[in-house]
């Protein structure tokens, strides 16, 4: 389903003659992911993916996969992207852009426990202190500007009940982020989706993280919450999980402490990273691109999660 690029091994094969790849010797469509074509490709050299990007441009791409670079050379586990004998990670290929980047080896672990949490989380302190010199700068592009301009658009679609609550949320997260408290906040680049799917594990061996796509600058402590709403929750009910919360977070607290300021912030930025996916996947249910091949994410998940933690107070940061 996500190839919506065909190549064959023949387009690869003169192609890859920029890379210091050797022969490209095999090469398959992946069938998940939504937003590009990916294949694996093996080489003379070793494993590796190729992405054919469908939606991103050359202009955009430089910040994600230099961040990818940036972050592999910091010993962060996250596909290093390859660059060609021009040093360029970026080529295109059938008109598009595309790059080649390591694959992970392993799966992702669809129900994390304990352990795993305590993987991600110091993995996830380890790759926003690795984050901290890197050169290039771009906002998160589904933060709070991006609220405010699609809250409008999806109004009409949804009862009182949901638009009063997406309206007085997006409001009470603009007071905050205009207060004190917020400004203190450490900011750099963030993953901004570390959900399970986009995290491999070999059995409880963390292997990697990837789909840096929606990566921006924003604050560490807002992926910290999208990645606690993810890992640490009971699907069902979207409760928090208070043995995975801990595990998670005091494995990142132990590698970068969590500030004061962090603390303060902790429950308002667990609705924020609530927030976040409950409007993208209401933009997605009511507005479709029109290239959109596959079913929108469900957003009554995340509506659930944000009432969740508006109502019941999660765990502490430490
Ligand atoms: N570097 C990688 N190493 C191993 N597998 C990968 C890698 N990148 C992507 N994949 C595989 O490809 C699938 C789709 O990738 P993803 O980035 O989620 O695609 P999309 O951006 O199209 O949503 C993933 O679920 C994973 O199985
Ligand atoms: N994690 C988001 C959707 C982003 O899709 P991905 O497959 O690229 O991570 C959600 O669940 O809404």
């Amino acid at each position: 389903m996500a190839v919506f690029t065909p190549v064959s091994l023949d387009d690869v094969t003169q192609w890859i003659t920029q890379f210091p790849l050797g022969k490209a010797l095999e090469l398959k469509g992946i069938s998940s992911g939504i937003e590009n074509s990916n294949f694996f490709l093996t080489t003379e050299r070793g494993e590796y993916v190729l992405t054919i990007f469908e939606n991103l441009s050359f202009e955009q791409l430089p910040f994600y996969l230099n961040l990818m670079r940036h972050l592999a050379d910091r010993g962060v586990l996250v596909p290093a992207p390859v660059a060609n004998h021009q040093g360029e990670l970026i080529t295109a290929l059938h008109g598009k852009p595309a790059s080649i980047v390591s694959k992970l080896e392993g799966s992702s672990q669809m129900e994390p426990q304990a352990v795993h949490c305590d993987a991600v989380g110091a993995m996830l302190a380890n790759m926003h202190l690795a984050g901290r010199d890197y050169p290039l700068r771009q906002p998160n592009l589904r933060g709070l500007e991006w609220w405010h301009e699609t809250t409008p658009l999806v109004l009409p679609y949804i009862p009182e009940d949901k638009a009063q609550l997406l309206k007085a949320e997006v409001h009470y997260q603009e007071t905050f982020a205009a207060c004190d408290h917020y400004k203190q906040l450490q900011v750099g680049p963030v993953h901004a989706d570390l959900f399970r799917n986009n995290v491999m594990f070999d059995g409880e061996r963390l292997t990697g993280f990837f789909d840096f796509y929606f990566a921006g600058c924003d604050t560490w402590l807002f992926d910290v919450a999208v990645t606690v709403n993810d890992w640490c929750i009971d699907l069902d009910t979207g409760v928090l999980d208070e043995v995975r919360v801990r595990a998670m977070l005091d494995a990142y607290h132990a590698v970068r402490p969590f500030t004061a300021a962090e603390q303060h912030a902790w429950q308002t930025m667990l609705r924020a990273g609530a927030l976040r996916f409950w409007l993208s996947r209401l933009y997605d249910f009511y507005r479709p691109r029109e290239a959109e091949m596959l079913t929108p994410h469900d957003p009554a998940h995340f509506e659930r999660i944000l009432r969740e933690r508006i109502a019941t107070p999660a765990p502490g940061l430490f």
